[in-house]
């Protein structure tokens, strides 16, 4: 088991997720022994994370086999695909989630017999996890590389992309990670990413627990800091990369890459290959999740605005390529033509 912060753990017979909608007030797991009991955990973002949602699927996938199972072996096939169409459909945008239960689905059709096949899916997820913190590891590695020789950096951070978002010590985040265990770190500023306050409530705890330096700001903040303080680089995550590299990210990451594109500070995503959907031209195919009106209109409770005032509450936005300066992958940083040079990792990578 990972020590500090973690998002989900295997254990024996059932997940366990650290519910992340209670941080940093309480430390509150939930024991997931149903795969409904992982959808409700997604749906209302107790786990979050593009990479941390595909790994909660592929356990999810193995306990909805089980119950499956349980009930009958006859119309177990079709049983099983229903529960996996639910997980898949708990979040529309992190692709991570369809391609975490495709590699599962794959895993069950090739299963030599029911008798095996419940072990066979444990294996997968398990790897679908093991595999996840290697991914961070080397992501952490090739964005560290980016700026070697460069101390004293200024980096700029939105939403939670570290230990919580993933199985390991995250993507962005593992690049601040690993960029600090090299001492080129001054300071890292954290936006508080309305309306979930992902930064403030999971991003902040991480920089702390890391001991990392930090400052929070409010998403407003955002333009000012680049205009009056030097800030080196701004690196966020994804949660689903078309093949021509426009990615989407949590709402706000838009803005922040056009602040970056004028104050001409680098402007990156750190992301694994399972982030990738090389189905989809272009960023204008990515449905965006649209999210409860009152995340908006109140927070823990507390009314913020008019009961009923129209709310627009689209959880994530579309970075166009044209204003990423690279993407930090497991395999390396993919810079400009995206659409050619991605097609090439894919091809000299495997
Ligand atoms: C390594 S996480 C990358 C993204 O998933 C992250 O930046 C993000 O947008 C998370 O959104 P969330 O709505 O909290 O799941």
């Amino acid at each position: 088991m990972k020590q500090g912060l973690w998002s989900l753990k295997w254990d024996k017979d059932h997940l366990i997720l650290l519910d992340q909608t209670k941080l940093p007030d309480e430390i509150v797991y939930i024991d997931c022994y149903s795969y409904k009991d992982v959808v409700s955990a997604i749906k209302t973002l107790a786990v979050r994370g593009a990479p941390a949602i595909g790994v909660a699927a592929g356990y999810a996938s193995v306990l909805a086999f089980r119950e499956c199972r349980a009930y009958s072996d006859t119309g177990l096939t079709e049983r099983f695909y229903a529960a996996l169409d639910e997980l898949e459909a708990a979040r529309p945008t992190a692709v991570n989630l369809s391609w975490a239960i495709s590699e599962m689905k794959e895993v069950y059709s090739h299963s030599e017999s029911l008798e095996t096949a419940g072990a066979e899916l444990l294996n997968k997820a398990k790897d679908i996890e093991y595999s996840d913190r290697d991914m961070c590891r080397r992501i952490g590695s090739h964005g560290a590389d980016l700026f070697k020789g460069k101390t004293a950096l200024n980096i700029l951070t939105h939403c939670n992309t570290g230990a919580l978002a993933t199985a390991g010590d995250g993507t962005a985040f593992s690049v601040i990670k690993e960029l600090n265990e090299r001492g080129q770190i001054s300071c890292v500023y954290a936006d508080e990413t309305r309306p979930l306050l992902q930064g403030s409530r999971l991003t902040a705890t991480e920089l702390m627990a890391n001991e990392i330096p930090c400052c929070l700001i409010t998403d407003n903040m955002a333009a000012m800091l680049m205009n009056t303080r030097h800030i080196d680089a701004i690196i966020v995550g994804a949660d689903r990369i078309a093949l021509n590299g426009d990615g989407a990210n949590k709402i706000g990451t838009y803005g922040l890459a056009v602040l970056a594109s004028y104050h001409h500070i680098p402007f990156y995503l750190a992301a694994p290959f399972s982030t990738f959907d090389t189905s989809i031209k272009s960023g204008g195919e990515i449905v965006i999740e649209e999210r409860n009106p009152d995340e908006v209109r109140t927070y823990k409770g507390i009314q913020l605005a008019p009961k009923d005032v129209p709310v627009f509450n689209p959880a994530f936005d579309v970075t166009p390529n044209h204003l990423i300066t690279g993407i930090i992958t497991e395999k390396g940083v993919i810079v400009p033509p995206y659409t050619d040079n991605i097609k090439r990792f894919y091809k000299e990578e495997g």
